[in-house]
């Protein structure tokens, strides 16, 4: 089956899904899966679409060259210049795919992105937190009164199965609290400053590492995570959490000071997310906390990440895997895609196994 997708926002991730698609063309043929690029969109790259597919060997040359879009060979039905609205309208694509930025303050542009591809009855995958944490609700019912698939399985923790595995195997627990280190770039930081590092000095390697967002205050101010959270709390556990519930204490309130501590203590610092029911309702926090060498988060390092689900049935489940990174989160891409082939195929609903 051929599944024709429009690309909008082409930064580190955008462009390591065009890598993937190639690398991994013959596995996508041998699994049945044609994936077309019809439409690629960003602010900085520029803009191209053609209704019969882009050629994604010259795309990931310009790329590889730090070209423009611009410098995409004219053929006779392409056409540039598209906004992200405009390709949205516009495009002969199934399903968008939605990598721009995630503004933590109002989820724009990105909430119109995923409201006008949705009326235009095209799906959409998505790598961007914001418009699942602030608006997942209105979303879901959008997607479904449109008959379209929404998924966003790289929101939180890239191409670790945060989402997908939970809704797939632990749908007849009820699960009691999640918690877990839910950003690559703090933890990344916090493992830089243990071998005596600044804090701004392993920032700077992180980004460099394509692990921190555009606004990398966003990961250190701990509103990165809160998103993760709110994306937990509302898909997995259909509590409906808003920002302000949740307690959240920057990762910068850790000092040189605290690490030397730490180390004397034999413990390490990492930043926790968590959420919990309580019988006083729900808890749910983002802060610096320090944990023994036996407690099992605290081997978790670099740009890892780590999940724990407390069920009543199975007991408490840790899921370890990368939390960050362009190939990883091209890959979410990629699995939202295939998943999305089979749900069609087997004409099962959106988010049919959600707990
Ligand atoms: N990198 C990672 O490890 C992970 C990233 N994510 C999420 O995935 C998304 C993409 O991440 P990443 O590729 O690293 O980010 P980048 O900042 O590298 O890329 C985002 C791109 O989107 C472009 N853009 C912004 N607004 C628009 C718009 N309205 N129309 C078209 N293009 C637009 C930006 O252009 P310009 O630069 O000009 O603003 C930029 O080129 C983000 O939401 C991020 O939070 C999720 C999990 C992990
Ligand atoms: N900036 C995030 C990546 C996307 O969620 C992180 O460092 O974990």
């Amino acid at each position: 089956m051929e599944h024709k997708i429009a690309l909008i926002g082409f930064g580190g991730v955008g462009q390591t899904v065009i890598e993937l698609l190639i690398q991994k063309e013959q596995t996508l043929h041998r699994l049945g899966h044609t994936f077309v690029v019809v439409s690629i969109c960003d602010l900085y790259k520029g803009s191209i679409h053609d209704e019969n597919g882009l050629d994604l060997f010259k795309i990931n040359e310009l790329v590889k060259s730090n070209d423009s879009l611009d410098s995409y060979p004219t053929t006779t039905k392409l056409i540039r210049g598209w906004s992200s609205k405009e390709t949205i309208m516009n495009t002969n694509a199934d399903t968008i795919i939605e990598m721009t930025f995630t503004n933590t303050s109002t989820g724009q542009p990105a909430i119109d992105h995923c409201l006008t591809a949705f009326k235009k009855q095209k799906n959409v995958v998505m790598t961007n937190k914001g418009p699942v944490a602030l608006e997942y609700k209105r979303l879901y019912n959008e997607a479904q009164a449109n008959r379209v698939k929404w998924y966003f399985e790289g929101a939180v923790m890239s191409g670790t199965p945060a989402l997908r595995l939970p809704e797939a195997t632990l749908v007849a627990n009820t699960i009691s609290e999640i918690s877990g280190i839910l950003n690559g770039t703090c933890n990344f930081i916090l493992m830089r400053m243990e071998e005596g590092i600044s804090l701004s000095e392993a920032l700077k390697e992180a980004q460099q590492l394509g692990y921190a967002e555009a606004d990398p205050t966003n990961d250190i101010e701990g509103y990165d995570v809160l998103y993760k959270l709110l994306i937990l709390a509302n898909v997995l556990l259909d509590v409906p959490l808003k920002r302000e519930d949740v307690q959240v204490k920057s990762l910068t309130t850790i000092s040189e000071e605290d690490m030397k501590i730490a180390k004397q203590k034999n413990a390490k610092w990492k930043y926790i997310g968590s959420i919990k029911h309580l019988p006083t309702g729900t808890k749910a926090t983002v802060q610096p906390e320090l944990l023994s060498m036996s407690d099992p988060l605290s081997a978790v390092s670099g740009a890892m990440n780590a999940i724990t689900y407390d069920c009543d049935i199975s007991g408490p489940i840790t899921l370890v895997g990368a939390g960050a990174g362009k190939p990883e989160t091209a890959y979410a891409v990629l699995i939202d895609l295939i998943t999305l082939n089979q749900e069609i195929g087997g004409d099962r609903n959106v988010h049919s196994n959600r707990i």
